[in-house]
């Protein structure tokens, strides 16, 4: 079975039926509504869409970066994920000890102006290599501020104390499983000004019932080509790695988004997309002996049988 896909797909088609024209702060433009939820029983499978291929290599690791609390992209590139590069990038591009040509509106000039594309990922290969190697550069523009990492791990309350929202989740799911307050929180209002971009998934809440962990995440925001098969499988993979430390099966994931938008320079490939027949889901192994989700690595998490159609090319909006 795999009612995933379809879930997505018919999201998908709402939107290009119903969706608004909706300019938007990067320029491109999108198609958008307000609201909509969905709902996955990761029971069937791991809810990896198999109507094109998606990394579930970049989503790990993006994962397992949130959960150390990092929020630096060295630790990105170290594992050869580019998903935040342009965030960083900006940081550096807009401060005063950039020194390369003029990167005004660098994400949208790219995709239009070949010559210019060229120069971008000279000045994108150089901030790369000074974020993997010098230690005071990547400190200073590696760093993407108090985004998710922060939030989760090491929220700062007013006295200056931190908060550890994951591990009181967790804790919390062992003592008291039929809590209602088994959330975390991403958006901080006092922290909008220390962040490259403000939290997209900005809370989720945790769920027992009957020996099932189910997870219910929220997004202001969301990109429904690029970024949306990321959240699904991202949470996904989240709701599986704190069962599997609490001992408890997985339940459903539930999604509930805001402004959920297709940009105008995806339609084509969402089109694309719908022609196709989802495939068998995947299913994730946890290697067995990994007690604590804090101490997961990438090797520790297997996929198996994913056998998705190829995958459909698209530029993401800065
Ligand atoms: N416009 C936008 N959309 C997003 O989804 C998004 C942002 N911005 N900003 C922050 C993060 C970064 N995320 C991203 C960024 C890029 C891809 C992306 O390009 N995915 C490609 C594969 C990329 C690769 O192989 O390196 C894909 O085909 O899924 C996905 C998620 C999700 N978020
Ligand atoms: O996990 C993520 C992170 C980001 N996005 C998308 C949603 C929007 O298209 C942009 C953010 O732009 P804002 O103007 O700040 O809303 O990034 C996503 O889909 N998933």
């Amino acid at each position: 079975m795999n009612q995933a896909d379809h879930t997505y797909l018919q999201l998908c088609r709402y939107i290009l039926e119903n969706g608004t024209k909706k300019e938007d702060r990067t320029g491109t433009g999108t198609l958008s509504i307000f609201g909509y939820q969905m709902r996955f029983n990761l029971q069937e499978g791991f809810p990896l869409l198999t109507t094109k291929r998606v990394p579930f290599r970049l989503i790990a690791s993006e994962l397992l970066w949130f959960l150390k609390g990092d929020t630096n992209v060295r630790y990105l590139l170290q594992h050869n994920n580019h998903i935040w590069d342009e965030w960083g990038f900006q940081k550096w591009v807009t401060s005063s000890d950039y020194d390369g040509p003029d990167m005004t509106n660098f994400g949208l000039r790219s995709q239009e102006d070949e010559a210019f594309k060229a120069i971008y990922e000279a000045q994108m290969q150089r901030y790369q290599e000074k974020v993997l190697h010098d230690d005071d550069f990547a400190a200073l523009y590696g760093d993407l501020g108090n985004v998710y990492g922060k939030q989760w791990r090491s929220w700062e309350g007013a006295n200056g104390q931190t908060y550890d929202q994951i591990q009181y989740i967790i804790q919390e799911i062992k003592r008291n499983p039929d809590s209602r307050r088994l959330v975390c929180s991403a958006w901080s209002a006092s922290d909008l000004e220390h962040q490259q971009l403000p939290p997209c998934h900005y809370a989720f809440q945790f769920y027992v019932v009957d020996g099932k962990l189910s997870c219910m995440f929220n997004m202001r925001s969301n990109d429904v080509f690029l970024g949306l098969p990321f959240n699904i499988a991202s949470y996904a993979l989240l709701t599986h790695l704190i069962a599997h430390e609490c001992q408890l099966d997985v339940g459903e994931l539930i999604y509930t988004g805001a402004d959920v938008h297709i940009y105008s320079n995806h339609i084509e490939q969402v089109q694309t997309q719908l022609t196709r027949d989802p495939k068998k889901l995947p299913t994730l192994t946890i290697k067995p002996g990994v007690a604590s989700i804090f101490d997961v690595e990438l090797d520790d998490l297997q996929l198996n049988d994913y056998d998705p159609h190829p995958t459909i090319k698209a530029s993401v909006a800065v």
